[in-house]
């Protein structure tokens, strides 16, 4: 595999949970297995006092629990551990960046490392303004060699609306060019999530029925076990329509519904995107009842740094049309939650039944063909198809033709984080969100939120944690009405 150059990473928000959960743990891993250029480091920056010493017995500690399972030495974790290293400083104050800069040469001198540098941003959104505002300022946001290089990962959420998402965009291509900038969103680099374009684009038999003539509706969804744990103060402002559907579940839909790119090539790849989310079908304030359902789980208020009247939505389930040649008339429908009974996130796609009936009982009245994208927890692929029972008479049954990731070779399926890292570091942003996608993305979001926001607390419905609820029931009866399932 292509090694990328020597470089530099930049964590700012090292003290916090992205960064020991997931980025360390990643980096950790591309370590073990070799992928890491051949002269690297990691300068993690944030206002807690560590050493670097410190820094490391810390983030040690998430390392090891991240890796439960997974085969390394302790020998690896040191030698990892040797190149992070720690500043302390305010990233809000930019008479500190001096600091960072100092820090900055004194590992490139140490590493011999060219003046190429990715900045990891893993702080709260608000200082997605400020850090790029302030490199700019002590001019490290460019390169003064050749041969150098910026980048700049950005964390979600990107923007709260299309307005702010429009700024922020605005705001960074002041600092770096377009290309040095990576939108993160890590559902992209799950495994199955790439492979939903190869199982269409790579088998001819999929192509003829991938659309309106053969697909009664697609259903897209992720849902969690887990509530909003330590982020209330986050998720209150954001809910699941800013958390989950703007992002991840709209990139999923994009996969799903988009034309072949003429190359597999990041620019040709985004521009079908953004055809599919310009041809997402507006609601009208009267479809956003109608078709949308919100709902809060009980006890969601008595959560820590969540207002007591707070009317945010911890799930969704919506329906909603793209159209365009391919889809027109096709239901699709997403739904996320929180506090659900099962952690799982998967595309169903339902394919038509046929013109006929012709045995008895022929898969409960419905179609017998349907396609599931399961993306977490076990990555496979299924297809469902009707066949008879052995014995007298036609009597069919619904069986499952089923393909799990792991069993396609022994080879390890790397954890988004570091599928995405792995890829900004050798500068392939193919499975990262462009701007004009992200922005057209809020544009079809914005009218919800805003008409939410109007109703407050009405047409919000509530539900126990742990159980589907009434919800199921939505789904299958496909919205047409709010159900009468509203209680405290
Ligand atoms: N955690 C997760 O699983 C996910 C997180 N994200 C996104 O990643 C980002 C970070 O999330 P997460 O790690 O959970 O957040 P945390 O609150 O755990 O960490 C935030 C980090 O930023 C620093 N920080 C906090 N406030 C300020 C401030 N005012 N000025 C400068 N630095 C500050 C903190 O360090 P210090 O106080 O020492 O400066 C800390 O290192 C967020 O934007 C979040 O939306 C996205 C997907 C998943
Ligand atoms: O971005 C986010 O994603 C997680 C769910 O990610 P997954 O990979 O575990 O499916 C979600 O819990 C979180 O609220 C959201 O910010």
């Amino acid at each position: 595999m292509k090694k990328a150059d020597d470089q530099l990473l930049v964590i700012f928000g090292a003290s916090g949970d992205l960064t020991g959960r997931k980025l360390l743990p990643s980096l950790f891993e591309l370590h073990v297995r070799g992928l890491l250029p051949n002269r690297f480091c990691i300068l993690g920056a944030s206002r807690t006092n560590y050493s670097d010493e410190e820094y490391r017995t810390f983030e040690r500690q998430h390392i090891i629990d991240e890796q439960k399972g997974k085969e390394y030495s302790e020998e690896q974790l040191d030698q990892f551990l040797d190149f992070v290293y720690y500043l302390s400083f305010d990233s809000n104050n930019t008479d500190e960046y001096y600091k960072l800069r100092e820090r900055i040469e004194l590992l490139q001198s140490k590493y011999q490392l060219p003046d190429k540098i990715i900045y990891y941003l893993a702080t709260p959104p608000m200082m997605y303004e400020v850090i790029p505002r302030c490199l700019l300022e002590s001019g490290l946001n460019a390169s003064q060699s050749t041969d150098g290089w910026r980048r700049i990962i950005v964390e979600k959420p990107f923007g709260t609306s299309f307005e702010s998402a429009r700024a922020l965009s605005e705001h960074l291509r002041h600092i770096f060019h377009e290309e040095e900038i990576y939108r993160i969103d890590h559902y992209l680099g799950k495994e199955t999530v790439q492979n939903i374009l190869v199982l269409r684009f790579s088998n001819g038999i999929f192509e003829p029925l991938w659309n309106r003539n053969y697909i009664e509706s697609i259903e897209i969804s992720a849902t969690e076990t887990l509530g909003v744990e330590n982020r209330g103060k986050y998720y209150d402002s954001a809910g699941a329509m800013r958390d989950m559907i703007q992002n991840h579940l709209m990139q999923l839909m994009s996969f799903v519904a988009m034309e072949s790119p003429a190359i597999f090539e990041p620019e040709p790849i985004r521009d079908e995107i953004v055809k599919v989310f310009r041809s997402l079908r507006p609601f009208k304030p009267k479809e956003i009842d109608t078709q949308i359902v919100r709902a809060q789980y009980k006890g969601y208020r008595e959560e820590k740094n969540v207002a007591p009247d707070s009317t945010t939505e911890t799930y969704v389930a919506m329906k909603f049309f793209i159209d365009n040649w391919r889809w027109s008339g096709v239901p699709f429908y997403f739904v996320t939650g929180k506090e659900m009974p099962e952690k799982k996130s998967e595309i169903v796609i339902h394919f038509k039944s046929t013109p006929h009936k012709l045995f008895v009982g022929q898969c409960s009245g419905g179609s017998c063909n349907k396609l599931t994208i399961r993306i977490q927890p076990d990555e496979s692929i299924s297809l469902k198809f009707g066949l008879k029972m052995p014995g007298a008479g036609f009597e069919v049954k619904q069986v499952g033709m089923d393909f799990r990731y792991d069993s396609l070779s022994k080879t390890y399926l790397p954890d988004a984080y570091e599928r995405l890292l792995l890829d900004a570091m050798l500068g392939d942003s193919t499975l990262y969100a462009r701007s004009d996608a992200l922005e057209t993305s809020w544009k079809f979001i914005d009218p919800i939120l805003h008409h939410w926001k109007e109703e407050g607390e009405k047409n919000l419905f509530y539900y126990q944690p742990g159980e589907n609820g009434p919800f199921q029931k939505i789904m299958l009866g496909m919205v047409e009405k709010p159900c009468s399932c509203k209680s405290k």
